[in-house]
């Protein structure tokens, strides 16, 4: 049970980064700072619970709020929130099934009514056990009610999971619409069981350094148990997250932190020995420095930004990669004249676009509650004026790649679609034969269950366990 100051800290810790001002992450980061005397293992669980509540917003706050009228003061509604994400922490699954695999994942609702009286009882049980000036009988009555009611509602509807339809997808509505709209009910449910757990943690080895199995071997000497990824030939997973600040492996530029996600987006961007590449969007440089090590060190590769502070962020990671290859430029913008003398003189560009980032809500599930629905089409906007410019880039011959970390088809079909009529030069190319060439033709989804993928290739956490990724390749006619 969690001792009764955890689930006040937690409450404290949730009505921070319920404002929505700034990133979960970073909320936690500073709370932590400001409360020392928490212990490692607290710490954790802090962590833990505060995402969970977030995974599961709209079911807690339903919970949160059934029987309170007239409405809780925020420091009671913030601790029943706590109580309901330690019990959540404590009943939900953690860990993708195993096999992880799309049939894994069942197309309905994640909360069954079984699993949510689990949630509850549980709940209950912890505050019938604090003592009386905390609350207790306060607390266990409110629960008795969520579970009457659960039974109420179970018993009128007959089904499995009776909650609303808010509690178990946890999105604001339109985006929920916008998801549904997109991948039907075979695909969304089982996405919304995937994203509502935590992303593993998974490193990508530098070949440039060791090969693969050698640095397995080195980590797993160290006693951190690791994997190979299931897709990518550069990648470990690590399934306990251990801490790896100190290690030595991560401070020589042996490994670097990165989704198996992003390591197979710039695996198929196919950089070459010798070639002149750019990464108009580099940012902080993680697929800038798995594109180096794919060039062997050898031609030119260009890092572009607009933002300097993420540029910034590459120059450590280049200096321990062991790469000399990289030339990092801060942008004015897409635009930017500097570009010019490049012009049709690249032979591969990649756009890691800017975008919602909703791909990777397993990571921060808080992005969802953060983002407006106008933001999209402006988004959509900026996504197409970089991919244009970054098309003026290329030789004859040469190949461009756009991936977002979007789930959504405004982000990445939709901009497929019309950069394409604005250039009919670039052809789109096939994802079959790519694929085979790389052994990964079984990331194909079957095209007929997830409706309107044609342009692209759409990696997702419940078929890939990957962050989600959108990736098209077009190649410049001669
Ligand atoms: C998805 S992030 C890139 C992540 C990066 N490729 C990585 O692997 O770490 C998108 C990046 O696009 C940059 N960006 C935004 N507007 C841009 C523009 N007009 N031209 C170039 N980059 C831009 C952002 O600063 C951000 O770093």
């Amino acid at each position: 049970m969690p001792p009764h100051f955890l689930l006040t800290t937690t409450g404290a810790l949730l009505q921070r980064i319920a404002r929505f001002e700034e990133p979960a992450n970073a909320v936690l980061l500073q709370f932590l700072k400001a409360h020392p005397r928490l212990g490692v293992r607290e710490r954790q669980q802090l962590g833990n619970a505060a995402f969970t509540a977030l995974r599961f917003w709209r079911l807690l706050q339903y919970w949160a709020k059934l029987g309170s009228t007239p409405q809780l003061p925020d420091a009671q509604h913030f601790e029943r929130l706590a109580l309901l994400s330690h019990a959540l922490l404590a009943q939900y699954p953690q860990q993708p099934p195993a096999p992880a695999a799309q049939a894994a994942y069942p197309a309905a609702a994640p909360i069954t009514d079984a699993l949510a009286r689990a949630v509850l009882q549980q709940a209950r049980d912890w505050a019938g056990q604090w003592p009386q000036e905390d609350g207790s009988a306060a607390a266990q009555q409110w629960l008795g009610h969520c579970i009457d009611a659960l039974q109420a509602e179970g018993a009128a509807t007959g089904q499995a999971s009776s909650l609303p339809l808010a509690c178990q997808h946890n999105l604001p509505d339109w985006l929920a619409e916008k998801l549904l709209s997109a991948y039907g009910t075979a695909h969304f449910w089982p996405l919304m069981h995937a994203l509502r757990q935590s992303a593993p943690l998974d490193l990508r080895v530098n070949l440039l350094a060791h090969k693969r199995q050698i640095v397995q071997h080195m980590l797993q000497e160290q006693g951190i148990a690791c994997e190979p990824t299931p897709h990518s030939p550069w990648g470990l997973r690590l399934p306990g997250k251990p801490s790896l600040r100190q290690n030595p492996l991560m401070h020589n530029g042996t490994l670097e932190v990165q989704d198996e996600g992003s390591q197979l987006l710039a695996l198929l961007s196919e950089a070459k020995r010798g070639e002149t590449v750019v990464d108009f969007c580099a940012g902080a440089g993680g697929k800038t420095l798995a594109l180096g090590a794919m060039m062997r060190d050898s031609g030119r590769l260009y890092a572009f930004d607009t933002s300097a502070h993420r540029l910034a962020r590459l120059q450590p990671r280049l200096q321990r990669s062991g790469l000399h290859n990289v030339h990092a430029m801060v942008l004015q913008s897409e635009a930017d004249a500097r570009l010019q003398r490049l012009h049709g003189k690249v032979d591969r560009v990649l756009v890691d676009a800017p975008c919602s980032g909703l791909g990777t809500l397993r990571r921060h599930p808080d992005l969802a509650w953060h983002l407006p629905a106008e933001e999209i089409p402006r988004l959509q906007a900026l996504q197409l004026r970089i991919l244009s410019a970054a098309a003026a880039l290329l030789k004859p011959g040469g190949h461009l790649i756009y991936a977002t970390c979007s789930l959504l088809p405004d982000e990445n079909e939709a901009v497929c679609q019309l950069f394409a009529n604005k250039r009919p030069q670039f052809a789109q190319e096939s994802w079959p034969p790519l694929l085979e060439k790389h052994g990964l033709a079984h990331l194909l989804p079957n095209p007929n269950t997830l409706p309107g993928r044609t342009q692209g290739l759409m990696l997702l956490p419940h078929l890939h366990q990957t962050d989600g990724f959108f990736i098209a390749r077009w190649r410049k006619q001669g």
